[in-house]
């Protein structure tokens, strides 16, 4: 059996089904963040945790980087994004991340994590947590 007809006699997740993930843990980037004069001034370190529903039997099945989602590409797009933004709320700036890699990526739905360390005394970190889905 070649790998197309392989990867087409798997069957697919239906409905809420689990599904594949390509994620990316601890992308540490150095940002301007935060709504105290203090914080106009400085860098802080914000890190990103993402979990990006994409069907990884195809490139499973090729081998191919080319068929996969790439994970190096997606970290190197928020990190120019993040390293070049000024927001005052990780609100804010969590909801662009999501609405650029939904739209420049083949993902579906998302799951991101943006954390501020130290920014809460006696908080290792502090944040959001979103998930979002591709408009239709
Ligand atoms: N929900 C939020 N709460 C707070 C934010 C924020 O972005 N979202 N930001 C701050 C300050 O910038 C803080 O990080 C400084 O320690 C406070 N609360």
């Amino acid at each position: 059996m070649d790998n197309a007809r392989r990867v087409r006699s798997i069957a697919a997740p239906q409905g809420n089904a689990a599904m594949d993930h390509v994620f990316i843990e601890g992308l540490e980037i150095e940002a301007l963040i935060g709504i105290y004069d203090w914080e106009r001034r400085v860098r802080q370190t914000l890190v990103f945790d993402l979990e990006m529903a994409f069907d990884n039997r195809v490139p499973a099945a090729s081998d191919d980087i080319a068929h996969t989602l790439d994970y190096k590409a997606v970290s190197t797009r928020i990190r120019e994004y993040v390293a070049q933004s000024g927001f005052g709320l990780v609100e804010t700036l969590a909801e662009r991340v999501a609405e650029i890699v939904l739209a420049e990526f083949p993902v579906q739905r998302l799951r991101l994590k943006l954390s501020k360390p130290g920014a809460v005394r006696g908080a290792r970190a502090v944040g959001v947590m979103i998930e979002r889905t591709r408009a239709a």
